[in-house]
Parts: structure tokens; sequence; C-alpha cells
């Protein structure tokens, strides 16, 4: 397990508190009370158990210490997140992948359900769970025109479950999640907005961020009580079935990923990401 450490200095001179641990850096500006989260995991910020568990534990210090919104963007060059990592998926021991998707549902669960607002700046790729950790906060901004964002998830011959899927619906509508999901599709920054994946565009991240703490400024004069009862009602039945599901959920998925066609489909595209030049495996997949 790698070395995990936090730490917790406040900058006099910028007045911002920052939270390290190894794979996340929050900034949190004392006068707005918002916070920035930067991933940072290179190559690609994939979601293995660990980071999971990072995500988990800075949600919940985030919340004790009630700041009023969150940004989440990408410390890297030009990925937001490449979604699950998929050693976690391929030949795995069964207790860890257990361990792992549970964790995923926390994850999701604590991001859902947030009780400050939270906005993700979308400065890189975004495929499958990195859409998915998009999809999970409040609002959406997408940067420049060189990047993919969508659920390539059919392309790796496996499926979304249902509150994956439902978190989708909830954003761009049963129809286009239908064909998006099924397609497999990647969508340029245009077309991320036209289907309402994403909720504005710009050219470059310091403008992604300007206006990403502009919506969280909506909030300054909303209760936060209001805030996160209206959030909850709105979600409510998609978090009640996971809640209601979860060792399912974890039973189906465990036994699904070991089977030997999922197995073989996922050697097949690692094989894909090595021998593939850069970035090519994105805009094939388009
Ligand atoms: C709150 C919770 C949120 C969400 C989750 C909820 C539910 C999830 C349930 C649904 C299931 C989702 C399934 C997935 O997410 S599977 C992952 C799908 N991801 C991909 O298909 C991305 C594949 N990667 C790429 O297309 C490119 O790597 C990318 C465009 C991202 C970057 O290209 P670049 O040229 O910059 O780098 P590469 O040379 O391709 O990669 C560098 C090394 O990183 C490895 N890599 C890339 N992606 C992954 C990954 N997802 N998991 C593990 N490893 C990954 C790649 O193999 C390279 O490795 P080396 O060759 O250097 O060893």
């Amino acid at each position: 397990m790698l070395r995990r450490y936090i730490s917790y200095t406040t900058n006099k001179f910028t007045n911002c508190r920052h939270v390290s641990q190894s794979m996340l850096q929050s900034t949190v500006d004392e006068k707005s009370g918002i916070a920035t989260v930067t991933m940072n995991k290179p190559p690609v910020n994939s979601l293995n158990l660990e980071f999971l568990e990072e995500i988990i534990t800075l949600l919940n210090k985030l919340q004790k210490d009630k700041v009023r919104g969150m940004i989440l963007t990408s410390g890297l060059q030009k990925v937001f997140c490449a979604g699950l990592d998929i050693k976690e998926l391929y030949k795995p021991n069964p207790d860890r992948l257990t361990k792992f998707w549970t964790t995923l549902q926390d994850t999701w669960l604590s991001l859902y359900t947030t009780s400050f607002p939270t906005v993700s700046v979308i400065n890189g790729h975004s495929p499958a769970g990195g859409c998915m950790l998009a999809m999970s906060c409040d609002y959406r901004v997408m940067v420049g025109q060189n990047y993919r964002i969508g659920f390539n998830e059919a392309k790796l011959g496996i499926f979304a479950p249902k509150w994956f899927q439902n978190t989708i619906i909830a954003v761009i509508g049963q129809r286009k999640a239908e064909v998006s999901l099924t397609t497999g599709k990647m969508y340029t920054t245009d077309e991320a907005l036209q289907i309402g994946l994403v909720d504005e565009t710009c050219a470059d991240a310091d403008s992604a961020l300007k206006k990403g703490t502009h919506f969280l400024n909506n909030f300054q004069n909303i209760s936060p009580w209001a805030y996160k009862m209206t959030k909850d009602i709105n979600r409510q039945s998609t978090i009640q079935w996971l809640i209601d599901n979860k060792q399912k959920d974890v039973d189906f998925t465990v036994e699904y990923m070991q089977s030997p066609g999922v197995q073989k489909n996922l050697e097949l595209y690692l094989q894909s990401l090595k021998s593939l030049p850069p970035l090519k495996l994105i805009s094939e997949i388009n």
C-alpha cells in the first residue's frame, strides 16, 4: 500500500488552507469557502482502491470543515480521469475486487450526496468512470476542444450498473443515455455541450475555474439546508436503489467480472491500450 499522508497548512499571503494527500490536493479559499480539489495520480488519474479511499476521506473532511462548495479538476496535462483502473478488474483477487467495488459505491454515494454544491472542471479526457465522476457533481465545465468525454464501457465489453445508468439519465435523459451507453461513443467538447453532458465549455482552465466559481456563487444566498434537501429529494430514487441493493450489486459484479468472456475482453482492451499510438485509442472509439 502506498505511504499516505495528510498535511494541513494555511498560507498567510493567499488566505488559502491547503490539504494535501498523496494523490489529491485541496485548497480552500478562506474568503469564499470554496475548495479546489486537484487529482494528481499520474499517468491518467485512474480510480483504484487507494485513490477512491482518498477521495472519500477528503470529501468527509470538506464536509466537516463546512466548505461552501467544491471544484474538482485534474493536475495532469491532458487527462481529467481515465475511469476505473482496469487493473482492478483484470485477473482480480476476489477479496480486493469486493473491497474495490464497495468503495466505489461509497465514493459515489459520498460525492452524489454532498451537503455542499460541486462543480467538475473537465480539463482532459474523461472516459467511463471518469465521466461518471464528473456526472456525480452538480455542474460541469469542459475545457478546450482537444478532449473526449463519454461512456465507452461497451467498447471494453462490460456494461454500466443501474445506479450508474440512472445518474446519466438524470443528466441527459433516457433516450440520449441509452444511445450514449450502447454505442460507447466518446463526444467532443461541442457534442458534449449539445447533448447536455456538460453545462458550459470554455477555452482554457483558468476561465473554466472562474465559471465554476461563478456557478457556486449562486448558492451564496441559498440556505444550505434548502440546497441539501432539494438535492436529496431530486436524487432520492437512485440513491435509495443503491443503498437497498449494495450487496447484490457487489456480488453480481464480482462474479460477472471474473467470467472468462469479460476477462478476455479486458485482456484485449489492455493490449490495445499498449499497442496503439498515444491518444489513438480515444479517437478510434469515436
Ligand atoms: C464517484 C465514482 C465515479 C465513478 C464510478 C462509478 C461507477 C463505475 C461503473 C462503470 C464502469 C466503468 C468502467 C471503467 O471506467 S473502465 C476504464 C475505461 N477507461 C478507458 O477506456 C480509458 C483508456 N485510456 C485511454 O484511452 C488513454 O489512456 C487516455 C486517453 C486516457 C490517455 O492517453 P495517453 O496517451 O495520455 O496515455 P496512455 O499512454 O494511453 O496511458 C498511460 C498509461 O496509463 C494506462 N492506462 C490508461 N487508462 C487506464 C485505465 N483506465 N486503467 C489502468 N491503466 C490505464 C495505460 O495502459 C498506460 O500504461 P503503461 O503502458 O504506461 O504501463
